[in-house]
């Protein structure tokens, strides 16, 4: 994936974290969904004071990115503020797959300058897919 595209969703994601809505945490997460038709959508996490309710940056963008209409991810960036890489939580990284492939690119980044860059399937392995159901089986 081209550096431009990486700094261009990086700022995205930049710009949605400020906006992260963490007053409980304190941690503010911004994530950006490049989407194979080569749309942006930016997304930040949204705590609540009733906890279990908040709801992770990748969960907004890719919401963000359903509503438009797009539904494959061609890369992912997860921005976090300190020198801390911010890995995705479990759920999110079956969110993601939903709309992914397996060599699908999730790429972390930080502040501080730091990046790495992971697949879904190494962030999530033998992830459960629309194919597993019975009820798809023929589908697929
Ligand atoms: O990948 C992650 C991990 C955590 N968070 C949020 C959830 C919560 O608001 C805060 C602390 O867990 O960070 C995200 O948005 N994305
Ligand atoms: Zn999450």
């Amino acid at each position: 994936m081209e550096n431009k595209r990486i700094t261009q969703l990086t700022e995205s994601a930049q710009t949605a974290r400020k906006n992260a809505h963490a007053p409980y945490s304190g941690f503010h997460v911004g994530a950006a969904v490049l989407t194979t038709e080569e749309s942006i959508f930016a997304g930040c996490n949204v705590e609540n004071a009733a906890y279990p309710l908040g709801q992770c940056a990748e969960a907004t963008a890719i919401g963000a990115m359903v509503a438009s209409g797009a539904t494959k991810i061609e890369a992912i960036v997860i921005s976090s503020p300190n020198d801390d890489l911010c890995f995705p939580c479990g759920g999110c990284r079956q969110k993601i797959a939903e709309f992914a492939d397996d060599d699908t690119p999730v790429i972390l980044v930080t502040d501080c300058g730091k990046q790495e860059t992971y697949t879904v399937g190494e962030l999530l392995p033998h992830a459960f897919r629309f194919s597993h159901l019975s009820a798809n089986k023929e589908k697929a």
